[in-house]
């Protein structure tokens, strides 16, 4: 295929935090002329709606029904950010600290995982080309998209950018940092529910020396080079 043709399919990225997913998943986005939908941002506003419920994260029971009566939703544009829980904007909010500790225990929960997944793939139903990124999206919402990404990286690679992100540069704070991105892909990885991991047929994709024009390029090769595979057999 080549690069002016039109992408048809999917494109899945998964992978820890800080990674790159959000930043390369948009830039993919932006070079296929695809939708994008960041399924984070989805368990991030439920648990927006699990917070301000005063629900505990760690009651499932309770959160599964909170989020159940929540409206969550997300845009699938890779140019603008829309993330609103019953028709509140929370796009800033989903990316504070206290969503950020709470974020795990909510998408653990498997009615959360369902509700969500099954509005993942309405969303990329009616999206056409798409750009997918979060924990299971190869695993479990699109098991049979055109390509499958699992994006790493050095810990310590991951904890520096987040840091950048986020504008912390004291050793100390970064030090916290780094902690707790690793409590949460322990647990991302050790839930029950849909763990995170690479799918059988994913491209694992490391970051670590890489900038992240440079990892863009990586995916868009990957996707033309997969779609002109698949018009050859
Ligand atoms: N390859 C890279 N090299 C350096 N910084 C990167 C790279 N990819 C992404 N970043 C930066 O790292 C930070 C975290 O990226 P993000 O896309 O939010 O990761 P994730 O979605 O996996 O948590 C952002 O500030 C982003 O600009
Ligand atoms: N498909 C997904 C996406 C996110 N998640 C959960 O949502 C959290 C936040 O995801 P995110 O993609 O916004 O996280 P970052 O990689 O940006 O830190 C993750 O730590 C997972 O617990 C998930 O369980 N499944």
């Amino acid at each position: 295929m080549s690069e002016q043709m039109t992408f048809r399919g999917q494109v899945t990225l998964d992978g820890p935090s800080g990674t790159g997913k959000s930043s390369v998943a948009r830039g993919v986005a932006a070079h296929l002329g695809a939708a994008y939908l960041d399924t984070g941002a989805m368990y991030r506003a439920a648990t927006v709606a699990v917070l301000d419920a005063g629900v505990d994260p760690a009651d499932a029971d309770a959160v599964a029904r909170t989020v159940a009566a929540a409206r969550i939703e997300v845009g699938t544009d890779a140019a603008t950010e829309l993330v609103q829980v019953d028709g509140v904007d929370v796009a800033a909010r989903i990316r504070g600290v206290e969503v950020t500790r709470a974020v795990s225990a909510v998408s653990a929960v498997p009615a959360v995982r369902r509700q969500l997944v099954d509005q993942q793939r309405a969303l990329v139903a009616s999206a056409g080309p798409v750009v997918v990124e979060g924990r299971d999206i190869g695993t479990v919402v699109l098991p049979d998209a055109t390509l499958k990404v699992y994006l790493t990286a050095s810990p310590e690679a991951r904890a520096q950018r987040r840091a950048g992100q986020l504008g912390i540069t004291a050793p100390d704070e970064v030090a916290v940092l780094a902690a707790d991105l690793r409590r949460r892909d322990e647990f991302d990885s050790s839930r029950e529910d849909s763990p995170l991991r690479p799918a059988a047929d994913a491209v694992v994709v490391d970051s670590t020396d890489l900038d992240q024009q440079g990892v863009v390029d990586r995916v868009v090769e990957l996707a033309t080079s997969t779609v002109a595979a698949g018009e050859r057999a």
